[in-house]
């Protein structure tokens, strides 16, 4: 990633949450600012308006498949995130935990729960909005958050070899402002008991992680069970609740971030769980208005307003869009840029992923979409639809493969979505970025 330290980087929050650790992956340098936020869509919003210069968001797990709220994001129904492209990926390992207070347990000191309870009060107001969330402290998120609780990249959430230039281990400190004596313990006893936990906190995500230990431990097989935006809210909300009867899925660095007891330990159904994350950006102004002016120059002389038009439909040099939700009016005034990560180095595999629509009606358009993938020698690596939103069991198609759209139109990419426009309805490219995969 460019570094610059006007550079905001927004995730998933609150601090200490496995997409905070994606963040620091991948942005471990101090320039950049960290930005927690309430939401998935908070980040693309900021992205989009700018407020944010990239936003890191959880896209699938090993395990548990596609977080449906990034792919419905892209899927971008109401056409809010047009300039946003992806640049990068990051993969975390995920050891879930179960987080709560041991029985018996009871606030010590009113002093040290007010100190606390303020604090997580602060963070909600500073969340910009929304519940869900924590918007802590640009500074703290980086300092105080993750990187002061994190003892080693072995403690929870590791990072695969490549994701682990990270810094996960960086330990600059700033402020936490927890109790410097928090009321509670987070070294569990050798088998603590469960059976005063009444309720249960995570993210969707979570609960498809581990459904072994949820159908397996008799006191929690019924324990009414709460989804909340990110395992590191879920935290938050039990460090919260004083009658220390709720517990959470989320992991060692939010107990440790938010003074809760690590009640089980590596609770994922299975042990090679990872969580893949991808970072977003922004097409520049600049970027966009080069690429108007490159386009207008590409329209042959003297081609008639329809030839232009057709032009303008089969140049792909620049285009992120064949946009379903615009007209092709609408569609040839925007002739949005190509990304920076356009052009990086030769050497190494990249990634790029596309959404299309067919019509449901033609008989073969699915199958002749996909063949255009194979007949360029583009590796197809997965496949996910989100319902179109228009009309029912019609689809989005998401499609990921190896290989990145390159400038001038040249290279099989391009060529593909050349061939890709005449069996689909519409697609939009997404963004191309170097694979961290190792
Ligand atoms: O980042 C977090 O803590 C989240 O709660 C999000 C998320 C996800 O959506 O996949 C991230 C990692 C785990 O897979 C579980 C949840």
């Amino acid at each position: 990633m460019v570094e610059d330290k006007n550079s905001v980087v927004a995730f998933l929050g609150p601090e200490a949450s496995y997409t905070h650790q994606a963040t620091l992956s991948s942005f471990p340098s101090p320039n950049y600012t960290l930005l927690p936020l309430p939401t998935i869509s908070d980040v693309f919003a900021s992205v989009q308006s700018g407020s944010a210069t990239h936003g890191v968001v959880p896209f699938e797990n090993s395990s548990n498949g596609s977080v449906v709220f990034t792919l419905d994001l892209f899927a971008d129904k109401e056409s809010k995130y047009q300039d946003i492209l992806v640049q990068g990926e990051a993969y975390v390992g995920v050891v879930h935990c179960l987080l709560g207070r041991e029985e018996g347990w009871a606030p010590r000191d009113a002093g040290d729960w007010d100190l606390l309870g303020k604090e997580i009060i602060q963070q909600e107001r500073g969340g910009g909005g929304g519940g869900g969330g924590g918007g802590v402290n640009h500074h703290d998120a980086r300092a105080g958050g993750l990187a002061s609780v994190i003892e080693s990249p072995t403690s929870s959430g590791t990072s695969t070899p490549k994701a682990n230039q990270s810094n996960l281990q960086h330990t600059a400190s700033l402020p936490v402002h927890l109790p410097s004596n928090p009321p509670v313990s987070s070294t569990p006893s050798p088998s603590p008991s469960l059976t005063h936990i009444t309720k249960l906190y995570s993210h969707p995500q979570a609960w498809g992680q581990c459904t072994r230990f949820l159908s397996s431990t008799s006191r929690l097989k019924s324990t009414e069970r709460q989804d909340v935006s990110s395992t590191s809210r879920a935290a938050q909300l039990v460090a919260e609740d004083r009658t220390g009867r709720s517990a959470a899925i989320s992991s060692k660095i939010a107990a440790g971030r938010f003074g809760l007891t690590v009640l089980k330990e590596g609770i994922e159904d299975r042990k090679d769980n990872v969580t893949r994350f991808l970072v977003l950006g922004k097409r520049s102004k600049k970027e966009e208005e080069e690429a108007t002016a490159k386009e207008q120059d590409a329209v042959p002389e003297g081609a008639t307003a329809s030839e232009e038009a057709k032009e303008m439909a089969k140049n792909v040099e620049n285009s992120v869009y064949h946009d379903y939700y615009r007209t092709p009016d609408q569609e040839q005034q925007r002739r949005p840029a190509a990304a920076a990560s356009l052009s990086p180095p030769a050497t190494s595999t990249y990634k790029t992923l596309l959404t299309f629509t067919i019509s449901h009606a033609n008989p073969g358009a699915l199958a002749s979409s996909l063949s255009v993938f194979s007949k360029h020698g583009l590796n197809l690596t997965s496949i996910n639809t989100r319902p179109s939103g228009v009309e029912n069991w019609n689809y989005i198609f998401f499609v990921e493969f190896q290989g990145r759209r390159e400038e001038g139109g040249r290279g099989k990419v391009n060529e593909a979505l050349r061939e890709l426009g005449e069996a689909c309805t519409a697609w939009r490219w997404l963004g191309s970025w170097e694979s961290a995969q190792s």
